[in-house]
């Protein structure tokens, strides 16, 4: 099924590019056939969404595949009338999301590898799942950016579901509840609002960190953790740190949070990536020989989603060039990914050089200001981490203040324009890659 990882990979690239009107327009209904020579086979609805895309997104197409590896990046569009998409399916299943929890059906207990490094947490997820409410509660799971935390509440979310169909279950992230908070009050909604969240039997609340600095959010938790709580409802909450080490939390809700377990999932060690990789090339009915496996899971330690992205990467670049699945061809689809990255430089230690060369302090750079002299030079430290380090884009976000990886995606492609137009930004660039050097 490589294709379709291909076709994955592709639409996350377009995605990023074009708006989200015409994403849904265009590629929602392009479906992927297959990779035959080397060039990926197509499906699309009908001769004028072909024409269209032809005509206006080729170029993006390529890109993305050249992105991938493709050395000769080739694609085929092909009428294939059944793709086609009733208009209001759309609309029909954003519905029928809002209803069910938005739980990734992939994220479950039986596609999530066991490892030294989160046998704690599972086994916390494990207990919490059988007996919701009752094992620890609340469940607090703290660690890195990519290592399973999302995976494992959703994995608790699928399995209370088949146990207990009738329980309700919600699962939203600091950010989502945040904003969801601030529509409720600004269109006097809070009665509906409250009934949501206190009404459901398992909460689960991603990326609880972001609630840092946000007093009237804190305040509404407070008050949905107590009355869940009280109801005997499981709560589950992850972040990547814990509860101590999360700034401007309110005592009283730091105190709840450590009122049941905290665990927490450390980087997996070098047998748990290969057993990843392994699991996760079976899923898609591929067999990777152990050293190629072996080869890519010595490349990236820290973070799973990056693992993915590696094998993905690999497997992608040998059947876009039509070759066999070697650990030459592994080591060559990853070079470009690390060996920019090979020189041993901590971001702080980047962020620190940027701010001095400006005149800042580091925390204007990693701080929510949005002054015109801060923002250049943000960009330019963003950008010089990802270059420099093995950072990935949620990580840098998350050295930023906690911004989204799409920020930082901006960033990078700003100094990246800037690093060829303009030669204030190509001389402070050079200068301070040497002083990092
Ligand atoms: N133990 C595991 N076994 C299999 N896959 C895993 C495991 N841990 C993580 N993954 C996979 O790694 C990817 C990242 O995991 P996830 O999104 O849960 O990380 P996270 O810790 O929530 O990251 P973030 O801090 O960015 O929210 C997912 O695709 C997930 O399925």
């Amino acid at each position: 099924m490589t294709h379709e990882a291909v076709w994955h990979h592709v639409l996350e690239h377009i995605r990023r590019n074009i708006t989200e009107v015409e994403y849904h327009t265009w590629f929602e209904r392009i479906r992927p056939l297959g990779i035959r020579d080397g060039v990926l086979e197509l499906a699309v609805p009908t001769s004028f969404a072909l024409d269209w895309i032809r005509k206006h997104y080729a170029e993006l197409i390529q890109e993305a595949l050249s992105l991938l590896g493709a050395q000769a990046p080739r694609f085929e569009l092909k009428v294939v009338p059944g793709t086609a998409v009733q208009e209001d399916i759309f609309h029909a299943s954003a519905k029928q999301e809002a209803e069910k929890p938005k739980l990734n059906p992939k994220y479950t207990f039986e596609n999530f590898v066991v490892g030294p490094n989160n046998s704690m947490a599972h086994a916390a997820a494990v207990a919490v799942a059988e007996s919701p409410g009752r094992a620890y509660n609340p469940l607090f799971i703290y660690g890195g950016v990519g290592l399973g935390k999302t995976h494992l509440m959703h994995a608790v979310g699928h399995s209370v579901a088949k146990r207990f169909p009738h329980l309700k279950i919600e699962y939203v992230s600091t950010e989502t509840f945040t904003n969801e908070l601030i529509n409720a009050i600004r269109e006097d909604r809070m009665a509906e609002f409250r009934e949501r969240y206190r009404s459901v039997d398992l909460l689960l609340v991603d990326d609880i960190q972001f609630i840092a600095g946000k007093e009237r959010t804190q305040e509404e938790f407070f008050h949905t953790f107590n009355a869940l709580y009280e109801a005997h409802k499981q709560i589950i909450l992850s972040s990547d740190r814990p509860p101590k080490d999360i700034p401007t939390l309110e005592a009283r809700l730091r105190s709840r949070f450590e009122w049941g377990l905290i665990t927490d999932i450390q980087p997996p060690d070098l047998e748990t990536r290969i057993a990843i990789l392994k699991m996760n090339a079976e899923q898609r009915g591929l067999r990777i020989s152990e050293e190629v496996l072996e080869y890519i899971a010595r490349q990236v330690t820290s973070n799973i989603r990056e693992l993915e992205g590696a094998l993905m990467r690999t497997i992608a670049y040998a059947s876009l060039n039509g070759v066999e699945l070697t650990k030459q061809v592994a080591a060559k689809a990853l070079s470009e990914i690390f060996a920019a990255r090979e020189v041993a430089v901590e971001p702080e230690e980047i962020i620190r050089k940027v701010a001095e060369r400006y005149g800042l302090r580091p925390e204007d750079l990693t701080g929510g200001g949005r002054r015109k002299e801060v923002v250049l030079p943000r960009q330019i430290a963003m950008f010089l981490v990802r270059e420099l380090t093995r950072a990935s884009l949620p990580e840098i976000g998350q050295l930023f203040g906690g911004r989204d990886h799409t920020t930082v995606l901006y960033a990078i492609q700003k100094i990246q324009e800037l690093a060829e137009s303009d030669r204030e930004v190509q001389k402070v660039l050079r200068a301070l890659r040497e002083e990092l050097a």
